[in-house]
C-alpha cells in the first residue's frame, strides 16, 4: 500500500508524513513511560524528588504537542493533495486508454473507484494512517522503556507482541477479504442498476420494467448474502484480536503484582507500571480495526493504482508535422478486437483531401472499425493509419482530435443545454457561428419547439430529444468544429426523410472545407460520393464512383440491384 501511496503522492511527502507520525508516537510513548518515575518521586514523599523527572515529562509532553501539530497539518495537506490529484490523474490517464478497456464491467468498477474509492483513499490520511502508526510506535516505545525498569516485565511485554500481531493480522485479513468480496458484489449490483436504468425503454417494451429484471434481483440478493457473511467473519476477527489484547493486559498486570510481592519494584511503581501496561495495550486494541480499515482502503488504492498503471496508448512528446493535411491513408492495416478474430486484413485505403468517401458493405464487414482506427480508439496490429500524412501514433491525442470530427449513430448528449452540447465541438465559437451550424443541421427547429429554447437542458443522454434530433445536434457539433476531416458513422441509419434532408444539406456544407468519410447503409446517400469503397470481410473489394462501379457490374452493382429489389445486403455470392 505504501508503494501505491508513493505513486500518488511522491515519496518525499509520504516519508516525511510517516516520520512525523512515528515521531509523535515515540514521544507519547516516552511521556507515558516517564509517568512511572514521576509517580515514584511523588510516592517517596521527598520535596526535592518531585523536580527530578517532572521537567523531563513537561518537555517531552510539549515536544509531543508540537510534533502532533506539524503531523496533523502535514496529514491534512497530504489528504488535500490526494483528493485534488486523484480525479485529475485518473481523468488524464483514462483518456489515454484504448476504448476496448471500457467494457461494462470495468465501467462499473471505475464508477466505484472514482466515487467511494477516492473518498476512502483520502480518509487514509485523515483517519487511518496516523492512528495506526501511533498505535504501533507508542506501545513499542513503552515496551523498550519497560525493559529499563525490569527486564522480566519488558520480556513479558515483548513476548506478547508477536501473539498480538498474529491476532491483528488475522482480524485485518478477515476484514479485507470480506471487503474484497463486498466490492465485487457491489460492482456487479451497481453495473446492473445502471443497466436497468439505462435500458428502461427496452425492458418496458418487453414487459420487464414493471415485473423486475432478474439479473438485477440476483445481483442484489447475492450482494446481501455476501454482506451478511462478511459481517459474520469480521466479528470473529475483531473478537479474536480483542481477546488477545485482554489476555496481554492480564498477563502484564500479573507480572506487575508478582514483581511488587517479590519486592523488585515499589508498590507505587507497580501501580504506575500497571497503568503503563494499559497504556501499552490501549492503542493496540485499536490496531486491528485501523489495520482492517487500512487494508480495505488499501484495496481501493490498489484498484485505483491498477488503473493508473494500465499502460495507455503510447504518445509522442510532440506531434510530427502534418505533410498532407486532410488526407487519410490506411496502409495494409490488420486489426482484430481480439487476436484470434481478425476484423480488418491487409486493408488499404487512401482518402484524398477535400473528397467525400463512402464506405459500404454488409453488416459486420468492418466499416465502423475503420472509422475507429482513424480516430485511434485502438491501435492497429499491423500496417499504418495516417491522418494528414502522419502515422496517428506520432500525433498527440489533442492534435489528432483537432483534425477530426466524429459523428456516430448512437449520439450521446450531455445533460446540459443544446448550446453547450453543440459547443462541445468548439467552445470558443461565436454565437453567430453556433446559430449558423444549428440552422444548417436543423437544430434551430428543435430549439423553437423546446420550452426554454436554447436554455433547455436535454437530460442525461439527451432523453428529451428524439433519436433523429440528437443526430442533428451531433451534426451541428461537427459543423461548428470545422475540423479538416469529418467521420460520419452510419448517421443516416435511423433518420426519417426530414432529418435525412438536413443531414444531406450538412454533408454538402461539410464537404466544402473538410474531407468526409461516410459509413452508409442506404446507398442513395452515397451516389454522389467522389469515391465509394466496398468493404467485405475486412477487405476492400471495390473502389470507384457510383457510375464506374455500376458499369463494372461487380459487388457494388449487386448491392445496388439487391437494394433496388429490396433484398438487403449481399456481397460476393454469399
Ligand atoms: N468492441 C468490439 N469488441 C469486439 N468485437 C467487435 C467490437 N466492435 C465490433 N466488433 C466486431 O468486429 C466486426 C466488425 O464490426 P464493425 O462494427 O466494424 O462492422 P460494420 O461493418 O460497421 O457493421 P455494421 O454495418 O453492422 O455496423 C464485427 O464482427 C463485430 O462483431
Amino acid at each position: 500500500m505504501i508503494t501505491d501511496l508513493r505513486l500518488l503522492l511522491g515519496p518525499r511527502i509520504l516519508n516525511r508524513y510517516l516520520a512525523w507520525t512515528a515521531g509523535y508516537g515515540v514521544l507519547s510513548g516516552i511521556a507515558a513511560a516517564l509517568l512511572v518515575p514521576v509517580v515514584e518521586d511523588l510516592a517517596s514523599g521527598e520535596r526535592d524528588a518531585i523536580g527530578r523527572h517532572l521537567p523531563a515529562l513537561a518537555i517531552v509532553t510539549l515536544a509531543a504537542c508540537v510534533v502532533r501539530y506539524v503531523q496533523t497539518m502535514r496529514g491534512s495537506a497530504a489528504a488535500l493533495k490526494t483528493m485534488s490529484s486523484l480525479h485529475q490523474r485518473l481523468g488524464d490517464h483514462l483518456v489515454s486508454l484504448p476504448l476496448g478497456w471500457f467494457d461494462s464491467d470495468r465501467t462499473g468498477r471505475l464508477t466505484r473507484v472514482a466515487t467511494d474509492g477516492t473518498v476512502m483513499i483520502t480518509g487514509i490520511f485523515a483517519h487511518l494512517l496516523s492512528p495506526l502508526v501511533i498505535s504501533v510506535a507508542a506501545p513499542t516505545t513503552v515496551t523498550i522503556a519497560l525493559f529499563f525498569y525490569d527486564w522480566r516485565l519488558g520480556l513479558a511485554t515483548a513476548v506478547s507482541i508477536p501473539v498480538l500481531a498474529l491476532a491483528f493480522r488475522f482480524a485485518a485479513w478477515t476484514l479485507a477479504r470480506g471487503e474484497a468480496r463486498n466490492h465485487a458484489a457491489d460492482v456487479e449490483a451497481g453495473t446492473r442498476v445502471i443497466e436497468f436504468g439505462r435500458n428502461q425503454r427496452v425492458l418496458r417494451a418487453f414487459g420487464r420494467g414493471v415485473h423486475g429484471y432478474q439479473p438485477l434481483e440476483d445481483a442484489i440478493s447475492e450482494q446481501q448474502r455476501i454482506r451478511r457473511r462478511t459481517l459474520g467473519h469480521g466479528v470473529v476477527g475483531l473478537s479474536v484480536s480483542g481477546l488477545a489484547v485482554q489476555l496481554a493486559v492480564t498477563v502484564l498486570m500479573l507480572v506487575c503484582v508478582w514483581l511488587a510481592l517479590d519486592g523488585a519494584v515499589t508498590p507505587a511503581a507497580a501501580v504506575a507500571l500497571t497503568a503503563l501496561a494499559f497504556r501499552f495495550a490501549g492503542p493496540l486494541a485499536d490496531v486491528s480495526e485501523y489495520a482492517g480499515a487500512i487494508r480495505i482502503a488499501g484495496n481501493d488504492l490498489r484498484r485505483l493504482t491498477d488503473v493508473l498503471r494500465t499502460p495507455g496508448m503510447p504518445e509522442p512528446s510532440a506531434s510530427a508535422p502534418l505533410t498532407r493535411p486532410g488526407q487519410i491513408d490506411l496502409d495494409r492495416v490488420s486489426f482484430g478486437y481480439s487476436p484470434e478474430t481478425p476484423v480488418l486484413r491487409s486493408f488499404s485505403l487512401t482518402v484524398p483531401p477535400g473528397s467525400v468517401t463512402a464506405l459500404v458493405g454488409p453488416s459486420g464487414s468492418g466499416k465502423t472499425t475503420v472509422i475507429r482506427l482513424i480516430s485511434r480508439f485502438w491501435d492497429v496490429q499491423e500496417g499504418v493509419v495516417r491522418v494528414g500524412g502522419v502515422d496517428v501514433r506520432d500525433l498527440r491525442t489533442e492534435d489528432l482530435t483537432r483534425q477530426l470530427a466524429l459523428v456516430s449513430q448512437d449520439v450521446y448528449l450531455f445533460d446540459d443545454t443544446l448550446a453547450a452540447n453543440i459547443r462541445l465541438g468548439r467552445p470558443e465559437a461565436t454565437d453567430a457561428e453556433l446559430a449558423e451550424a444549428a440552422r444548417l443541421a436543423g437544430v434551430d427547429e428543435i430549439v423553437a419547439r423546446l420550452p426554454h429554447g436554447w436554455q433547455t437542458r436535454v437530460g442525461e443522454g439527451g432523453v428529451s430529444v428524439s433519436g433523429g434530433e440528437r443526430q442533428r445536434v451531433a451534426i451541428a457539433r461537427a459543423l461548428l468544429k470545422q475540423a479538416p476531416i469529418v467521420l460520419l458513422d452510419e448517421v443516416t441509419a435511423a433518420l426519417d426523410p426530414e432529418n435525412e434532408l438536413y443531414l444531406r444539406r450538412s454533408i454538402r456544407q461539410l464537404a466544402q472545407y473538410s474531407t468526409v468519410v461516410l459509413v452508409a447503409h442506404r446507398l442513395n446517400n452515397v451516389v454522389d460520393a467522389d469515391q465509394i469503397v466496398v468493404v467485405d470481410s475486412g477487405r476492400v473489394v471495390e473502389t470507384g464512383t457510383h457510375e464506374s462501379l455500376i458499369a463494372a457490374d461487380g459487388a457494388y452493382a449487386r448491392l445496388w440491384h439487391a437494394k433496388s429489389h429490396g433484398q438487403g445486403w449481399r456481397l460476393g455470392g454469399r
